[in-house]
This record gives structure tokens, C-alpha cells and sequence, in this order.
């Protein structure tokens, strides 16, 4: 057991104390027609109202009490440290694939900034032209990536906090993503885990990004003190499922012994579980009945730790039959994103309508633009705190993908 432990998340409901969030930054204004698309944006938000939307949303969490820290600021206090900073840089280089005398360069440019100014730049991106080549290569200068204005790319989706690790129990799965465009996002996850005083040493790390196997926040579900959902889906591979479940079953610090893993489609729109499915109450779901086939039908497997930690497997078909069955439940409610509307259900969800931050049992933070949703959880009797959504939205992400808990009363 670690002794004074930094994270505590043993749902996806208890009321949240802490939350770590990223106010997007000179990044979102990096974003071209032409890079939208490896950038996983659909549009380009306006900055000033994303800011301030995103201001908004902090304020109605700090209003319930929740503590928000900035990943940025994080980031900002580990890389005061000479030996840590450089380590860094040499890894946020080599990330884009830069060597030798091409990353010296580099360096040579990021390290005459402050450290307030180079996490700026860090989320903004390196362009071309700023960094004096001592060295020229031609790699560099001609070719594809030479017409790329970035040495390094902005990390516009770096405000959906949710996806670089995720915190489960006391620990943490420090993650691969998926795409090239957010990789770096774990990087800084990395080392704010290792080295900054609130989590070196206190906290359990269940995986690292040293793994050639996928994997992002926004298909960890934590349902309750032992059990997981965990969507199978375009950004989470099965093998890094599998992998994850090996680790916990084993780890002697981890009380993870059920996981169910959902296979949803594999498209742009449903990223990950929670873009389709959240955990609103201990027995209240939303989801996005597009996830299920004409029979209701979907791909579950339930896996299991014995007695020994090793893994035992079963297949299911049925999303409410497999919940009830893993939480014990006699029936459970689940909402309907857009009622189920063939219009008003994909319209909604596309702009996160399934993609809730709880906050307490019974109590969520959402975009208010969702209104069919809405109305339905609140007659279903969810307390609901609606945030603005015009710009963030735009970025194909809500609540629970803007945020990641840190710190939730166990219920
Ligand atoms: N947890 C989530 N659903 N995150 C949404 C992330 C959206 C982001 N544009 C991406 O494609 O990665």
C-alpha cells in the first residue's frame, strides 16, 4: 500500500474533490483547414469564447466545491527543474522523431524560453522558421515535412484532460494514444506522475506508455472499487485490455478483479465508451443506443480474476443484463441520449450528449446544448448543471472528456 496517496478513484461517481483540467491555450489557434483532420478536430473553435466557456466550466465544478489544478501549471512546476527539464526536452524531441544535430537545435530554441513560455510552446507547437539550424539536414528542408509549418505539433486536444492517463483507483495508467497527434499529451503525463511532489511516490503506476498497444482515458470507465468498463473501440486495443487486466489481477496494491470490456463501432463520432455510455448514479446510465445492433445486441466480455489472479473469461450480448449482473444490481436504468430519436439521438451525441462529468450520485456537468438529453436525465431525476458548448464542443468532446478526477469520496 502506498502510504499517503495522491489519487483516490474508486467510481465514476463519488463526489468529486479534485480535477485536472487544461485551459486551452495558443494551441487551438495552431489548427488549419489542413491540419484539422491528423489534428482530430472537426472545425476550428474560436479561442477567446473556448476560454471562456472553458473558464465557465471550471467555475461551476469550483462552485460544488471541486478543486481544479491545471495540468499546465503541473508541467510548469516539474520542468523548474534543470536535470528534469532537459531529460524532457530530449523526449518531447524524440517524440516527433528529431536526432542528433536536428534535436540539439531544437533544444537550443526551447531552452532560451522561461519555463512559463515553454510549456506555452510545448502545447502551442514549434514552428519552422523560429529555430536557427546550426546544422541543416536535408531531411529538414525538403519534402513533406518540410511544407509543415511545425517542427513540432500544436496538441489542441490537450483540454480533453480525460485521455493521456487515466486515474483508477490509486493508481494511474500513464497511456499510448492512439494517434501520433496526441502522443506527446502522455508524455507530460509522464512526467508530471515521476516528478512533481504531489504524485512522485504516491501513486500506484498500473501501466506505462512504453507499450506499442493503445489506449486512451476515455474508454476507462471506473464503475466501482473493483470494477471496471473498458470499451474496446478505435482508441483501445484489446491487447492493451488484456494487457491492463494481467497487471491488475496481479498487482498486490490493486483491488481491480472484474472488468468488462465493450466492443462499440470504430468510427470518428464514437471515439471512445464514454463519447456512447456514462455512469450518472449507482444504478443510472446514459447511452447511445447506436452503439447496439438492430436486436440490442452488442460484443461484452466479462473478465475475471480466480483465486490465483488468473484470468477467466465470458461472453455476453446484452449491455443491461451484463451491468446488473457485475454490480449486483436487480434493475438499472438507462437514459437514452436523445430519447432515442433517430434524428435527435446521433445529432446529440455527436456534440456529446452521452459524454457526462458526474460529479455526485445523481448529479452531472454537461453541455447545454444537448437539451433532448437533458430534460430526459432530469426526468429521470438527475440533478443537471449545464455548461456552454458553442467553441469546445467543436473539438468532439464534453464534460468527462474535459476533465480528469483525481480525487472522489468513496461511496
Ligand atoms: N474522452 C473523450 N471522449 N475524449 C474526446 C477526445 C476528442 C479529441 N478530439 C480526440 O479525437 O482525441
Amino acid at each position: 500500500m502506498i502510504n499517503n496517496p495522491a489519487i483516490q478513484v474508486n467510481s465514476e461517481i463519488g463526489t468529486l474533490k479534485t480535477v485536472l483540467l487544461h485551459r486551452p491555450g495558443a494551441e487551438i489557434e495552431n489548427i488549419t483547414p489542413d491540419t484539422m483532420e491528423r489534428l482530430l478536430f472537426d472545425d476550428i473553435p474560436f479561442l477567446k469564447n473556448a476560454q471562456k466557456e472553458h473558464d465557465y466550466f471550471a467555475e461551476v465544478l469550483q462552485a460544488h466545491d471541486v478543486e481544479t489544478i491545471y495540468i499546465e501549471q503541473l508541467l510548469e512546476d516539474v520542468l523548474s527543474d534543470a536535470t528534469v527539464k532537459d531529460e524532457f526536452l530530449t523526449r518531447y524531441v524524440t517524440e516527433y522523431h528529431y536526432m542528433g544535430d536536428t534535436m540539439q537545435d531544437i533544444k537550443a530554441y526551447l531552452n532560451t524560453l522561461s519555463t512559463h513560455d515553454l510549456v506555452a510552446t510545448i502545447y502551442a507547437g514549434v514552428r519552422r522558421e523560429i529555430v536557427d539550424f546550426r546544422h541543416p539536414n536535408l531531411h529538414d528542408v525538403a519534402g513533406s515535412d518540410a511544407e509543415n509549418p511545425f517542427l513540432m505539433d500544436p496538441l489542441p486536444n490537450a483540454y480533453f484532460t480525460r485521455d493521456p492517463q487515466a486515474m483508477m483507483g490509486s493508481g494511474v495508467t500513464i497511456n499510448r494514444m492512439a494517434y501520433e497527434a496526441r502522443r506527446p499529451e502522455s508524455l507530460i503525463s509522464e512526467f508530471v506522475m515521476t516528478y512533481h511532489p504531489r504524485f512522485a511516490g504516491k501513486v500506484d503506476i498500473w501501466t506505462d506508455r512504453n507499450s506499442d498497444a493503445r489506449m486512451e482515458g476515455g474508454d476507462e470507465l471506473v464503475l466501482n472499487d473493483h470494477t471496471l468498463a473498458i470499451g474496446v473501440s478505435e482508441r483501445t486495443s484489446s491487447r492493451a485490455i488484456q494487457a491492463l487486466v494481467e497487471k491488475l489481477f496481479t498487482n498486490e496494491n490493486s483491488h481491480f478483479d472484474t472488468i468488462l470490456a465493450v466492443d462499440i463501432p470504430h468510427n470518428h463520432a464514437m471515439m471512445h465508451l464514454d463519447t456512447v455510455f456514462t455512469m450518472v448514479n449507482y444504478d443510472q446510465f446514459t447511452v447511445f443506443p447506436g452503439i447496439m445492433d438492430d436486436e440490442g445486441k452488442m460484443n461484452i466480455h466479462i473478465l475475471r480474476a480466480d483465486d490465483q489472479g488468473q484470468i477467466v473469461m465470458e461472453h455476453r450480448d446484452n449491455l443491461k443484463e451484463s451491468l446488473k449482473e457485475i454490480l449486483n444490481l436487480d434493475d438499472l436504468d438507462l437514459i437514452e441520449t436523445g430519447g432515442g430519436d433517430p434524428i435527435a439521438a446521433p445529432r446529440e451525441q455527436w456534440n456529446d450528449g452521452s459524454n457526462n462529468l458526474t460529479i455526485a450520485p445523481g448529479e452531472v456537468v454537461t453541455y447545454d446544448r444537448n437539451y433532448i438529453s437533458i430534460k430526459l436525465m432530469q426526468e429521470h431525476g438527475i440533478k443537471v448543471n449545464e455548461i456552454k458548448s458553442s467553441e469546445l464542443s467543436r473539438g468532439r468532446g464534453g464534460g468527462r472528456c474535459m476533465s480528469q478526477p483525481i480525487w472522489r469520496e468513496n461511496i
